[in-house]
């Protein structure tokens, strides 16, 4: 249930191993996306991706969502098999997609509604409001909301179902940069609040150190994983603290980049 008064629960402990992947192409012959990629997402942990573009990072959470099943290898949630989406897992992607004919509440509401549990369960919608700072704006509509409002309430409708893990794709890449520090903020008070798993793609260092426990970097296609940084600092990070400037030098060692500039 989500509560702002909730203690963080545990979120899912998800296991990936020796995952590999092809996709067919149209003009014949098929392509490898996912090489070997062994990875675990411990319960409640927050672990990031970092890889060149067009390396897999999406194929990879969208195999983890239960969107489509990897060519060859196993994923886990808490031991059971992933064939299939699931409430327990939410994906969020750059693009809200809300409905402009919905207000924001409504918005909010779907995935209750499509279960049959909206009657039940309203006050979940309220309580995923507020944890967004969103219940003023319960009956705003879309075009009313900026950039940052908007990704809140997509955020609220995926909170509103409780997740176990939330998979995000770049949630914060289409919005401004000061925006998107605000909101990186706000991810991590959300996720030591709500106490879900998170799975995180993201092409911004410094977003991937400031939010997650692990920060996974991933190769050239087809993506294999190429180092493992573990960002030992305690939440709330200071975005000046020297360990996110040596870790960040790391990251783009890794991904073969110069931090010279
Ligand atoms: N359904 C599909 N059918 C065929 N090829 C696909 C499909 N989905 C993705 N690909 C290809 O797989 C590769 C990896 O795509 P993916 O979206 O996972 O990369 P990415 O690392 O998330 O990229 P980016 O960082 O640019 O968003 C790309 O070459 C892409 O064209």
């Amino acid at each position: 249930m989500v509560s702002t008064a909730s203690v963080a629960q545990a979120g899912a402990r998800i296991d990936i191993q020796a995952v590999s992947h092809w996709f067919r192409q149209q003009q014949g012959g098929v392509l490898q996306v996912l090489d070997g990629i062994d990875l675990q997402v411990r319960a409640g942990e927050f672990v990031a991706l970092l890889g060149p573009s067009g390396c897999g990072k999406s194929t990879l959470l969208r195999l983890v969502a239960g969107l489509e099943p990897a060519t060859t290898g196993r994923i886990t949630q808490d031991d059971a098999p992933i064939a299939r989406p699931d409430p327990s897992r939410i994906v969020v992607f750059q693009d809200p997609t809300l409905y402009p004919w919905r207000s924001v509440w409504d918005n909010v509401a779907l995935g209750l509604q499509a279960r049959g549990l909206l009657k039940s369960q309203r006050a979940r919608v309220d309580d995923a409001l507020a944890l967004v700072g969103l219940s003023d704006f319960a009956k705003s509509f879309p075009h009313q909301l900026s950039g940052g409002m908007a990704q809140r309430v997509a955020l609220a409708r995926a909170l509103v179902n409780d997740p176990q893990l939330l998979v995000l794709d770049e949630p914060l890449g289409k919005l401004d940069s000061l925006t998107r520090i605000a909101m990186q903020s706000e991810l991590v008070n959300l996720w030591q609040r709500a106490g879900f798993s998170a799975l995180l793609v993201t092409h911004d260092v410094e977003e991937a150190l400031f939010l997650a426990n692990r920060v996974i970097v991933l190769s050239d296609r087809p993506a294999r994983i190429t180092a493992e940084l573990v960002v030992d600092l305690p939440y709330p990070r200071h975005r000046g603290h020297p360990r996110l400037a040596a870790l960040r030098h790391e990251a783009l060692q890794h991904l073969g980049l110069d931090a010279t500039w």
